[in-house]
């Protein structure tokens, strides 16, 4: 039997810790495009915008603790950091809502090389249903629980209006696929076990622009007003 070492969530890994660990992987691997070997935990720390004692801890929680006075090995770093996020292993995704948000996903190229590879595009619109889009035969959602038998669909992403986004997503689940990403200005109901997570950029831009507000009066009043409208 081979033995897999254990993921974030079987060791306690804590949750903000998974969610840093991305950000440490996307500054390693610029620092290994450019050829750095080793790296400190401060200019890695420094790279990846958090402090270094933050930095020490979570890579201790994957037994990486750096070598004194040579610090992280840029590579091995790399490796630790994929394996923990399953990242070694090919992800098929399939997007259901090939309009226009589905359609840029689908083009984007920068999925297959993280690991992630899109398997399969589905919509509802018969219209849609056979159209070439990004090298991939957009299917009916009619066929999804084939498609993600047949794929090895394990990641579903929901780039359909909010008021299809549930019936998309519980199929998903009925299917078998236990992680979700969901573009819809929707609360998505799905059971324990099954983890979504919710993309939003009007929320981004919101408080961003409560960040812009706050600059712009200076003196804190329009942040307090910024911050009531956004409650
Ligand atoms: N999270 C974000 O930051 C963000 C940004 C932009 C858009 N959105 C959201 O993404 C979604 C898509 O936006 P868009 O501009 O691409 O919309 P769109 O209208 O261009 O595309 C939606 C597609 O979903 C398909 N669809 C509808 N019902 C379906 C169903 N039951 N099963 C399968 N397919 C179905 C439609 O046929 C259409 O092709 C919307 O909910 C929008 O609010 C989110």
């Amino acid at each position: 039997m081979i033995s897999r070492p254990p993921r974030p969530r079987d060791r306690g890994i804590p949750e903000a810790t998974v969610a840093r660990l991305p950000v440490y992987l996307r500054a390693l691997q610029a620092l290994q495009d450019r050829g750095t070997l080793t790296i400190s935990s401060e200019a890695l720390a420094s790279a990846a915008g958090v402090n270094s004692a933050k930095l020490r801890k979570d890579l201790s929680h994957l037994g990486s603790y750096g070598t004194r006075g040579v610090g992280y090995e840029v590579e091995y770093l790399v490796y630790q950091i994929s394996r923990e996020l399953g990242l070694t292993q090919d992800w098929a995704v399939a997007i259901v809502g090939i309009g226009n948000l589905g359609r840029a996903l689908a083009n984007y190229g920068g999925f297959g090389t993280r690991g992630f590879r899109i398997a399969a595009l589905l919509d509802a619109d018969p219209a849609m249903v056979g159209q070439n889009v990004a090298s991939l035969d957009v299917r009916h959602i009619d066929s999804l629980e084939e498609v993600v038998r047949t794929k090895g669909v394990s990641i579903g992403v929901i780039t359909t209006p909010a008021a299809a986004a549930q019936g998309v997503a519980t199929r998903f689940v009925e299917a078998g696929v236990a992680s979700i990403l969901n573009f819809a200005p929707v609360v998505l109901n799905v059971p324990d076990g099954v983890d979504v997570r919710k993309v939003d950029l009007s929320i981004e831009l919101q408080i961003l622009a409560f960040h812009a507000q706050r600059r712009a009066d200076g003196d804190g009043r329009g942040a307090e007003r910024a911050g009531l409208e956004l409650m």
